[in-house]
């Protein structure tokens, strides 16, 4: 009754917003073949700050750029940079130094420690941060970390929106990011052009914490599944089935979801380009399941997914996509064998 009357109090949450690109992009998949045009980001007019130039990083900044942008970067490995100045993007020597130049700086770090560490530590953003200035935490965090960058963010007078994203490296690179945003409400509405640039649709969700819950509750969905899916792959070729077969009559039914036609087939040839690294799935699982605890919610098959994660990245595949788990359950089958 508790947990009904939760669902429906979200459901009916004022604060819940949502914009889109259009039916059709918001129905496109997972890793859209043809891009629709991307957004100008016109009704935005200030400079933009971009900290984390990563697999996601690079190309969000790229297409606030490219959609005529006056973009300025720091990345902890200087080098990443180059290819956003060579773009027309400007550089600063430090996360402050970017948010005291700019209006409006976003960050995409890894995990919650480096989230932390760009915005709260020495030379971070916030030490660049005043009234009138932005800070837009897009990187997957938890709840709690989220909570202490926007405290540090606000207590220079700046305003602070979360906005973790769900798509991956193609979607980033087409700007059909979903953005899963919560915070100051002005904040959103401002850099609401620039979420256009890189996305395709925006959730507002209320008070800062309920995107990255958001998010982690879409990224344990999506780890789950991805396990699943490789013990279906797995099981099939056992018993002779063709698993290429087995992708393509997933395709068809009620199950189908982009994920599996995209890494199916690589996962078949045990090939596993990284477009979102395991080590990223595995901190999200972690995230999730100490969100779960908070409410005392029992998750057991995402705590079975996370183990195998784990193995995954004590055989060395952290830096591999995320379908690599496929390789911990094939581990496990050889030590197995009598
Ligand atoms: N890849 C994906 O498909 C998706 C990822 N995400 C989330 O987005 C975030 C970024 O992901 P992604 O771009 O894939 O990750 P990457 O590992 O490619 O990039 C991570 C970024 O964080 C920086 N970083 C790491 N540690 C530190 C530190 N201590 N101080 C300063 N900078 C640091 C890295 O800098 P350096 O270059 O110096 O290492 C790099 O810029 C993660 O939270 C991830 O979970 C969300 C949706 C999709
Ligand atoms: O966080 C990963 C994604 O694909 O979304």
């Amino acid at each position: 009754m508790a947990a009904a009357a939760t669902l429906l109090s979200v459901r009916a949450a004022p604060a819940l917003r949502l914009r889109g690109k259009g039916t059709c992009r918001l129905l496109s998949c997972y890793a859209s073949s043809s891009p629709p045009p991307p957004s100008s980001g016109e009704g935005f007019s200030g400079k933009v700050g971009f900290l984390g130039l990563g697999i996601m990083g690079a190309p969000m900044a790229s297409n606030l750029i490219k959609a005529g942008c006056d973009v300025t970067v720091w990345n902890r490995t200087k080098s990443k940079c180059d290819p956003l100045l060579s773009l027309g993007a400007k550089y600063e020597s430090s996360p402050s130094n970017v948010a005291s130049s700019c209006d409006v700086t976003f960050a995409m770090l890894a995990d919650p420690e480096s989230a932390i560490e760009v915005a709260c530590g020495a030379n971070g953003a916030a030490e660049g941060m005043a009234p009138g200035k932005g800070y837009v935490d897009v990187s997957t965090v938890d709840t709690a970390t989220s909570k202490l960058i926007g405290k540090h963010i606000t207590s220079t007078g700046a305003s602070f929106l979360e906005a973790p994203v769900s798509g991956s490296k193609k979607p980033a690179e087409d700007g059909l990011l979903i953005f899963l945003t919560a915070g100051d409400e002005s904040l959103y509405n401002r850099v609401a052009p620039l979420l256009d640039v890189m996305g395709k649709s925006r959730f507002f969700l209320g008070d800062v914490g309920n995107g990255a819950a958001m998010k982690l509750v879409v990224n344990m969905v999506m780890g789950s599944m991805m396990v699943s899916f490789s013990e279906g792959l797995l099981l099939s070729e056992k018993v002779g089935l063709d698993p290429n077969t087995l992708v393509e009559v997933i395709s068809q039914g009620a199950i189908s979801a982009p994920m599996f036609s995209l890494k199916g087939p690589s996962m078949v040839k045990a090939a596993y380009p990284t477009a979102f690294p395991l080590k990223h799935q595995q901190k999200d699982l972690r995230l999730a399941l100490a969100l779960a605890e908070s409410v005392s919610q029992s998750i057991p098959t995402v705590a079975a997914a996370n183990e195998l994660y784990k193995v995954a990245k004590s055989l060395g595949l952290a830096d591999k996509d995320f379908s690599a788990v496929i390789e911990a359950l094939k581990a496990k089958e050889h030590n197995s064998q009598p």
